[in-house]
C-alpha cells in the first residue's frame, strides 16, 4: 500500500522552477531515500508532503489526505525532523519532548525515547548547552514522539561522528522494523545505501533515476577495476587480451585493470596460468556517486546553477 503518492509536482519561487513533475510514490513500512546535491530540490519536495509549502501544480496524497486541507488530521500521524529546527536555549531535554508530545494523541512516552537514543543522562540539561550531536538526536527522538506512521528526518546525521552514526542508522533501522515509514533526505551515499530501501535520485529539479540502491549501482554502464601488485615480472600482453580488459595501466607498483562484465575472474585465471603471484587484490565495485555520474553527468558535489 502506498502511504505517500506524488505526481507531477512542480514548484516556482519567482521565476526559478524548482521542481518540474516530480512523480513517486512510497510505500508502506520502507524507508525512502531522496537524495541529490545541495539545490536539487529535495526539501522543496518534501516540504511540500509535509504541508509547509503549496505547489504550484501536481498531486500530493499522505496516507490518502492532501497534506495542505488535511493537514490537521495528518500532523498527528506524521513526524518531522526540521532541517534547521530550533528550540529556545533554555528549554530543558524533557521539556522539549514533553511539549512535543502534547501535541499528539497518542504520543510515545518520553523516557523510553530519551533512553533509545543516549539521552537520558542529558533530560535536565538546557537545549542551548547540548552538543551538535545531542542536538541531533533530540531533534530525531522530537520527530518519532508523536508516534507517526510516517517519519520525515531530513540531513539524519549532521553533525554526528563515525560511531554516532552508525548508531543513528540501527536505530533508524529499529524505527522501520516497528512499522514506521521512514522518508530520508539526504546526501550521504554510504547513509543512503545503508538504509534505504529504494531511492529517489534527485537532479535540477527532477528525479532522474528511482531503484533501489543495489539496482542503482549495478546498472553503472562503466568499467570497473581491479588493482593488485603483481610479485613477478608481468607483462601486460598477458591481461590486454583477456576477455572484457578495456585496459591496464599502471600506480606506482600496482597494476590497475579496467574492465566490463566478467573480467576480474578471467584476469585471475590468466595470472595463475602464468604462474604470477599478486598482493592487495582488490576490485573497485561501482558506488552510488558513480551511479549519480552516470545518471547526470556531472559529479555529486558541484553545486545547482
Ligand atoms: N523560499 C525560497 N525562495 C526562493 N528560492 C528558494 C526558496 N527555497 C529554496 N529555494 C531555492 O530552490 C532551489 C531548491 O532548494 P531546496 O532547498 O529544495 O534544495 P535541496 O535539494 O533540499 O538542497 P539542500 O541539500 O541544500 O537543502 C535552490 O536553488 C534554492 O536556493
Amino acid at each position: 500500500m502506498a502511504v505517500i503518492e506524488v505526481a507531477d509536482l512542480s514548484k516556482r519561487y519567482g521565476k526559478l522552477h524548482v521542481l518540474n513533475g516530480v512523480s513517486f510514490s512510497v510505500e508502506q513500512g520502507e524507508i525512502f531515500g531522496i537524495l541529490g546535491p545541495n539545490g536539487a530540490g529535495k526539501t522543496t519536495t518534501v516540504e511540500c508532503v509535509e504541508g509547509l509549502r503549496r505547489p504550484d501544480g501536481g498531486s500530493i496524497r499522505v496516507l490518502g489526505l492532501d497534506p495542505v486541507r488535511g493537514g490537521r488530521e495528518l500532523s498527528h500521524q506524521v513526524g518531522v525532523q526540521l532541517q534547521q529546527s530550533l528550540l529556545p536555549e533554555n528549554l530543558k531535554v524533557w521539556e522539549a519532548l514533553d511539549l512535543y508530545a502534547s501535541f499528539y494523541d497518542s504520543p510515545k512516552d518520553w523516557r523510553e525515547l530519551l533512553e533509545e537514543w543516549g539521552l537520558a543522562d542529558k533530560r535536565n540539561v538546557r537545549f542551548g548547552t547540548l552538543s551538535g550531536g545531542q542536538k541531533q538526536r533530540l531533534f530525531i527522538a522530537l520527530a518519532l514522539v508523536g508516534d507517526p506512521k510516517v517519519a520525515f528526518l531530513d540531513e539524519l546525521t549532521t553533525g554526528l561522528d563515525p560511531a554516532a552514526r552508525r548508531a543513528t542508522w540501527e536505530l533508524i533501522k529499529q524505527v522501520r522494523a516497528a512499522g514506521v515509514t521512514v522518508v530520508l533526505v539526504s546526501h550521504y551515499m554510504d547513509e543512503v545505501e545503508e538504509l534505504c530501501d529504494r531511492v529517489a535520485v534527485f537532479d535540477r529539479g527532477r528525479i532522474v533515476a528511482l531503484d533501489t540502491p543495489s539496482n542503482l549501482v549495478s546498472a553503472v554502464d562503466a568499467d570497473q577495476h581491479l588493482r593488485f601488485r603483481p610479485l613477478a615480472p608481468l607483462d601486460d600482453a598477458v591481461l590486454t587480451g583477456v576477455p572484457g580488459v578495456v585496459s591496464v595501466t599502471r600506480s606506482g607498483d600496482q597494476v590497475v585493470v579496467a574492465g566490463r562484465g566478467d573480467f576480474a575472474g578471467a584476469v585471475t585465471s590468466a595470472l595463475a596460468r602464468e604462474r604470477i603471484p599478486v598482493a592487495e587484490l582488490r576490485i573497485e565495485r561501482h558506488t552510488l556517486e558513480d551511479a549519480f555520474v552516470a545518471l547526470t553527468g556531472r559529479t555529486f558535489d558541484s553545486e545547482e546553477s
